[in-house]
């Protein structure tokens, strides 16, 4: 479709859904009509993925860098690093200063880990239309990742559709919103009450704030977060569930997310946290993490996410 033709039903669809504001049916948007809770398959196996790749020669190991048996990379989960809020600001100044890497490359990283995640965790069915999912993007980096999932999780076989509250003119976020248009991936201009997402979406993905987040939430983002904690549709929290404190977790009013997509190393605030736990972000060199005094887990083989718990 031409980007003309799909912005203009892009601009229907938006203003469609102004025009049903009250009483509203989110028909327009998804006019399959089928239950869009329904047909994702169970996880496969909840255990970390078996590296599955055969043993190194003798002649290989050898010249193998010492990266892939460094011991800040270890198979045991139980004694991994938990990061304070400074810690993952000063491990972001390093990467995008001395380590030379750009936003855009980490932020691909971690979208692709969060829609790898996902499909690991809730596998779109086979032979079905494909799972909607709800994307909330937030004004920073954070949001950016939720923006490239989105992209993922649509050559992956999901349904994305975005609500982008508050976007930023910086060159990157309008390249991301962008790229998701000519996907046809939509974009909502307001976040449909909890008994509708749950009606029309499968899953929702929280990336609202990450480790940027300073509370107390202000009141721009109030309404969306306590919207988001009536959705009984899972929510997959990106790096840190919105609105809880990086360090000290949640509170009582607080997002419950059915599963968290952590990025580099967990935050602090995730030490308690008891569901599904996924740590993507494999982009972190071993001085770095030495340096940090990081205990990270191995990623097996080629996987770009390894499940925590
Ligand atoms: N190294 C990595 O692992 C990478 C992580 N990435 C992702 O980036 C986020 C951190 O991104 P950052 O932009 O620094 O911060 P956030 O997106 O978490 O949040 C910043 C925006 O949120 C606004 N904000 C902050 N507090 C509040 C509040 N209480 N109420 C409302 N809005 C708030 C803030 O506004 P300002 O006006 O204060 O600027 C920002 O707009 C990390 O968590 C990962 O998800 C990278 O993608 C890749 C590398
Ligand atoms: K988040």
């Amino acid at each position: 479709m031409s980007g003309i033709v799909s912005c203009s039903l892009r601009y229907f669809t938006a203003t469609a859904i102004r025009r049903r504001s009250s009483g509203l049916s989110l028909q327009t948007l998804f006019p399959s009509g089928a239950s869009l809770t329904s047909g994702l398959r169970a996880p496969t196996s909840s255990a970390p993925p078996s590296h599955g790749t055969p043993s190194p020669s003798p002649s290989l190991l050898s010249v193998m860098s010492t990266s892939s048996r460094n011991s800040s990379f270890s198979a045991d989960h139980s004694d991994i690093t938990y990061l304070t809020q400074e810690q993952a600001t000063n491990i972001d100044v390093e990467l995008f200063g001395d380590y030379g890497f750009t936003i855009d490359q980490l932020m691909e990283l971690a979208g692709l880990a969060v829609a790898t995640a996902i499909a690991k965790a809730y596998p779109p069915p086979s032979k079905a239309p494909p799972p909607k999912v709800l994307i909330c993007s937030g004004p920073g980096n954070n949001g950016g990742d939720g923006l490239v999932a989105a992209r993922h999780l649509k050559w992956f076989g999901y349904d994305p559709c975005i609500f982008y509250p508050k976007q930023t003119a910086k060159p990157i976020f309008a390249a991301l919103r962008r790229q998701c248009e000519e996907m046809e991936i939509s974009f909502m201009s307001f976040l449909p009450d909890a008994n509708l997402v749950d009606n029309n979406f499968t899953l929702a993905v929280d990336a609202l704030f990450g480790f940027g987040f300073k509370p107390p939430v202000r009141p721009e983002f109030v309404e969306v977060l306590q919207k988001m904690c009536r959705f009984k549709t899972p929510i997959v929290s990106v790096d840190v569930p919105s609105g809880w404190d990086v360090e000290t977790g949640p509170h009582q009013d607080s997002i419950k997310p059915d599963m968290v997509v952590s990025l580099t190393a967990p935050k602090k605030g995730m030490q308690n946290f008891h569901g599904k736990h996924y740590l993507g972000g494999r982009y972190i060199p071993d001085s770095l993490a030495a340096k940090f005094n990081l205990k990270l887990p191995r990623y097996p083989g080629t996987e770009l996410v390894v499940q925590l718990g």
